[in-house]
This record gives structure tokens, C-alpha cells and sequence, in this order.
């Protein structure tokens, strides 16, 4: 079991915990913090599969639980299933002192954690992520959203969990195009700012993005150790936490084309894509070489991850723009894009030139 500590700034430190057979320990670790009750927060098909662990382990700790169950997928990152949830809370009869743990994947914390910042305020709760996307990127830095038509997690709020328990034997259940996604944060934590990782995702590590075990726990505690330190430095993404949006811009602004399906594209997908396109950018610049543009491609490739644009579908080059001119880094109408000097060395770009970003959207096959 490794312990992360993620601290600084004005909310209280966690721990996020990484381990094998933390499921059946939850209830311990969760006792400490329900001085009430809690409510699972999960998707019907986590429900099916993990659930019945979780209440086990929570009972035998002495805590009492209900279950809330959304639909899969990322169509329940939405109003209408935000207020079902927060409905079922009233219902149930949560007060302050009671907790809600997200038992799923980056859905269901975005959207639980999102419910219990509103719910009387905000309530503690609690991060057990299912999915290796989780795990290494939504469950930790109190990043809570969902979606509206217009856009990606342009409803939200800053609010940090209590606890993560990052349970790598929950994964086994995982569909392999799941671990891949996920597969796709942990590249790029190595993009941003840690080269000797990367090398070796892009080597002895690559075996995580089928799922071996090992190179998992590894993926995961490092992109732990990174996304804490960044974090702890810049909660509310005042400056660096900026960073940790690599190939989001580019990528945000294509999930909402493909309308949040999933099934087409999954979020992973659009953050690999977008990094991809985020160093061919770069090196349109001169900021970094054509060699990193060729590694960074055919690792993301080695991964079965999608490159370039025409994988995830045919787009206009004015409408990616105008949503990416509505991405929540954007100041005053102008873009901020993150780009790289190399593998391992991101920056925060502002006041991009949106004429310059539409010819490269050309270039990268959308059409005028
Ligand atoms: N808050 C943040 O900092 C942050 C960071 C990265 C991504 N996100 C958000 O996370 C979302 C994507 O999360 P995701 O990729 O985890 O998708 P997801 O939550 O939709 O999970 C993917 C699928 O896997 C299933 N699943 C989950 N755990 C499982 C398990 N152990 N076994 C079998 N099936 C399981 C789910 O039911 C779902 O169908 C996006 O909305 C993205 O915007 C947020
Ligand atoms: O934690 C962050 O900060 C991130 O940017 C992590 C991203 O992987 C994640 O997808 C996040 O939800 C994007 O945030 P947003 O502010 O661009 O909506
Ligand atoms: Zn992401």
C-alpha cells in the first residue's frame, strides 16, 4: 500500500491510497470520517459488478450505507441526472455530518463530487475510482463538472474529496478500451513534465496499457505523485494546474462535436489525440522537434490510442475553434493552449493567435 499525501493551499490534506484488496478494507478506512451515514454514489454497471463489496466492507465497519446508481456513461454528467441525485440525497434525508463516496469512474466522481459541493453547501466525501482514468487523473484535485451542450465541465466546482482509495485489483474488470483511455492520462503526466517516466511508459511500462498489474501500480502512484504536487500548488488552476490540461483543448472542443458519445470517443481517446495535436502545433512553432512529434505519435499509437484528427471523425475548423474560444482557460475570447518545448517540458501558451490555430486545424484535416 503506498499513502499520497496531497496538501497545500486552503483545503484540508488527503491521503489518496493505492493498493491491491483496498475494496474490503474501505469500511476501515472510512469509518474514521462517517460520523453518519453515507451514500454510495456508482453507474449501474459499477453497481452490478463492485458495489456489493463496498456495502460488505462498510457494514462490517459499522457503517451504514445506501446505494445511488446513474446511468453508464458520460450522458450522465448532466443537469438532469445532478438533480436526480441531489433529489435522492433530500429523499434519504442526508444531513452535513454524512458522506457520499463516488464508486466509479471519472463520470461518476465528476458528477458525485460535484452533488455533495452543493448538497447543503458541500458535504465531505469520499473517491473510490473503478477505472485507471480515474485512478490517476479525476479522483484526485477536487475538479467536480458536468457537461451542457456548449461544452465540456462548464458546470462545476473546486471540491476536494476526503479520502481516495485507489484500488488497481478493481481494474481487472475494466474492458481493455477502458484501460487504454485511462492509459492516455498517464502519458500525459509524462509529457508535461517528467521525460524519465515517459521513457519508461514508452518501454518497460508500456505493458500497463494492456493491463499487467505491476506497471499499473506504477503508472498510478506516479501520476499521483505528479497531479498532488501540481495541485498542491495551484488548486484552482490559477497558473500551473494549467498544465494538466494538455491535449484538452483541442481535445474538449472535439468530445462536445461528437456530442459526449463516447462509444465514438472516449474521453482518453480525445486527451491522446489532443496531445498528439498539441506537439504537432508546438513544432509548427519551432518550440519543439519533429523527433518528439514522431515519439509522442508512436507511443500514443503503441497504445491504441487514436493520433490524428480523421480517427475520431470529420470535423469544420470553425466550429472546433468556437469551442475551444469557450474553453474555460480562454481569457477575454483569446485561446490558451498547452504546448511543449519537448517530452517532459509543457507550458501554459496564452493569447494563442486563433488565425494561426485555424490554419493548423486545416492542416490537421478539418475542413474550412
Ligand atoms: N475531475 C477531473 O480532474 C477529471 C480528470 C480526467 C477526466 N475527468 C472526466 O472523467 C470522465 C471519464 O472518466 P472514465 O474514463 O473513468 O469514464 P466512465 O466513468 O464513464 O467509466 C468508463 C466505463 O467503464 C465502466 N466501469 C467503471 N469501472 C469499471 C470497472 N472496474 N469494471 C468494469 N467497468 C467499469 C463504467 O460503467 C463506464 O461504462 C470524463 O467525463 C472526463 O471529463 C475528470
Ligand atoms: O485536474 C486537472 O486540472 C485537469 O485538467 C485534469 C484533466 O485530465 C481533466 O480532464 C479535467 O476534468 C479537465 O478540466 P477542465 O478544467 O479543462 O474541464
Ligand atoms: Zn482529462
Amino acid at each position: 500500500m503506498t499513502i499520497i499525501p496531497v496538501s497545500g493551499g486552503a483545503f484540508a490534506a488527503y491521503d489518496v491510497v493505492v493498493g491491491r484488496g483496498l475494496l474490503a478494507q474501505a469500511g476501515a478506512h472510512i469509518a474514521p470520517l462517517a460520523k453518519g451515514r453515507t451514500v454510495i454514489v456508482t453507474d449501474e454497471t459499477v453497481a452490478g459488478i463492485h458495489a456489493q463489496a463496498l456495502t460488505a466492507s462498510l457494514t462490517a465497519a459499522g457503517v451504514t450505507s445506501e446505494i445511488v446508481a446513474v446511468p453508464a456513461g458520460e450522458g450522465s454528467k448532466s443537469f438532469t441526472e445532478l438533480e436526480r441525485v441531489l433529489d435522492r440525497l433530500l429523499e434519504i434525508g442526508l444531513d452535513r455530518k454524512d458522506v457520499v463516496i463516488a464508486l466509479g469512474g471519472g463520470v461518476v466522481g465528476d458528477l458525485a463530487g460535484l452533488a455533495a459541493a452543493l448538497f447543503m453547501r458541500g458535504i465531505d466525501f469520499v473517491q473510490i475510482p473503478t477505472t485507471l482514468l480515474a485512478q490517476v487523473d479525476s479522483s484526485v484535485g477536487g475538479k467536480t463538472a458536468i457537461d451542457t451542450p456548449r461544452g465540456k465541465n462548464l458546470v462545476g466546482a473546486f471540491h476536494q474529496p476526503r479520502l481516495v482509495l485507489a484500488d488497481i485489483d478493481v481494474l481487472a474488470t475494466l474492458p481493455e478500451r477502458q484501460v487504454r483511455s485511462g492509459w492516455a492520462e498517464v502519458l500525459k503526466h509524462g509529457l508535461i513534465c517528467d521525460a524519465p517516466f515517459f521513457d519508461w511508459l514508452a518501454g518497460g511500462g508500456a505493458a500497463g496499457a494492456k493491463g499487467d498489474p505491476a506497471a499499473l501500480v506504477r503508472a498510478v502512484i506516479r501520476s499521483v505523485e505528479i497531479k498532488s504536487a501540481v495541485v498542491g500548488e495551484d488548486e484552482k488552476e490559477a497558473g500551473r494546474r494549467a498544465l494538466l490540461n494538455l491535449g484538452h483543448t483541442f481535445g474538449h472542443a472535439i468530445e462536445t462535436e461528437v456530442g459526449f458519445d463516447e462509444g465514438a470517443l472516449a474521453h482518453g481517446e480525445a486527451v491522446a489525440l489532443g496531445c498528439c495535436m498539441a506537439f504537432r502545433y508546438s513544432a509548427g512553432e519551432g518550440l519543439c522537434s519533429a523527433d518528439d512529434v514522431a515519439r509522442v505519435e508512436a507511443v500514443v499509437a503503441a497504445a491504441g490510442l487514436p493520433t490524428r484528427l480523421d480517427q475520431a471523425g470529420s470535423f469544420a475548423a470553425d466550429r472546433l475553434l468556437a469551442l475551444m474560444a469557450g474553453d474555460k482557460k480562454a481569457e477575454g475570447g483569446a485561446l490558451t493552449l498547452i504546448l511543449a518545448r519537448g517530452i517532459g517540458q509543457a507550458f501554459v501558451a496564452k493569447g494563442v493567435d486563433a488565425a494561426k490555430v485555424r490554419a493548423f486545424l486545416i492542416e490537421e484535416g478539418a475542413t474550412a
